[in-house]
């Protein structure tokens, strides 16, 4: 199974949106790493093919995915930024109606609809009324629902949103024992979302794929340009200017300044292992001064 973006661009007007992008997944989850209007969404939704791309093609298996899009739908499963439900719908009616939309045989798909929503712990509250779910419940549905066709390719953006911190555990554990034999997408702003769970992270910066690899290898690049020195509050706004600080954390003694640069004066500054949190904010500097 292999799903190849070949020189994928995107205009919007005049405004070029992403630009030149090449890459191939196989099995696995791939995390889609980016600042807000990074690209991400439109990418998503050029792989899904709900929008056509300006230049280049999405390949599903060797063929484009618009030779193909039946086929193609039946393999994929989407959780679009934007998802709307039925609010007078119980959580079990709209699982049915979504796997009813996919083709799924009544039998099989009562029986689908209620392991899913046993896996996004949704079992209590299946009969009731969506208008009733809190935000987190309803993103747990748009995950579920986006599983019934049981996906070779499952896309989801960004699918944590609302979730709290027990409930990301959750979904990272749903995803990986999902993942098996599967291309995973997922974009995200939130870097500890993927850190753990994806075999592969692109960061998707002004339309470009930055970078791309694991964690471990993304945050090499940093290595030995991160440092965490202890400092006078009063000269942190000078530090900000030449240093990307990636973290303040103030107590009685002073300020831990946790920043990223090649070189420092600052006497007691200690050189630290790097976090994925750190090259991400090195790499979104500019969107972090805004
Ligand atoms: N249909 C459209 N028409 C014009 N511009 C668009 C359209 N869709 C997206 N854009 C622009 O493309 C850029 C990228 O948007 P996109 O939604 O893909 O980013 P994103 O990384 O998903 O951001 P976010 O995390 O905020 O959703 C933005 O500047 C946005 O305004």
């Amino acid at each position: 199974m292999e799903l190849r973006l070949s020189d994928i661009s995107k205009s919007f007007a005049e405004t070029a949106v992403l630009q030149e992008i090449n890459d191939t997944f196989s099995a696995g989850v791939y995390g889609l790493l980016g600042a807000n209007g990074a690209g991400k969404t439109t990418l998503l939704k050029i792989i899904t093919g709900l929008i056509k791309p300006s230049q280049g093609r999405v390949l599903y298996n060797q063929l484009d995915i618009s030779e193909q899009a039946e086929n193609y739908r039946a393999v994929l499963g989407f959780l679009p930024q934007d998802f709307s439900y039925y609010s007078d719908f119980t959580g079990m009616k709209f699982m049915l109606y979504i796997a009813s939309l996919k083709g799924l045989p009544t039998k099989l798909a009562k029986k689908r609809c209620l392991e899913l929503l046993h896996l996004v712990g949704l079992d209590a509250v299946k009969n009731k009324k969506i208008k009733k779910y809190s935000g987190g419940m309803k993103q747990r549905l748009g995950i579920a629902q986006a599983m019934i066709n049981d996906p070779d390719i499952l896309v989801l953006d960004e699918p944590t949103v609302g979730l709290d911190p027990k409930e990301r555990v959750r979904f990272r554990n749903l995803i990986s024992s999902f993942a098996k034999n599967k291309i995973v997408l997922l974009s995200t702003h939130i870097v500890s979302d993927i850190e753990y769970i994806a075999d592969c992270i692109l960061l998707l910066k002004n339309g470009k794929i930055e970078a791309a690899g694991t964690a471990e290898e993304l945050v090499k690049e940093i290595s030995n340009n991160v440092w965490e020195a202890t400092v006078d509050e009063s000269l942190i706004v000078n530090y900000e200017k030449n240093y990307v600080v990636t973290n303040e954390k103030h107590s009685t003694e002073g300020t831990v300044l946790r920043f990223v640069t090649k070189e420092t004066l600052i006497s007691n500054a200690q050189r630290v292992e790097p976090t994925l949190e750190d090259l991400y904010l090195y790499y979104f500097r500019e969107e972090g001064r805004l």
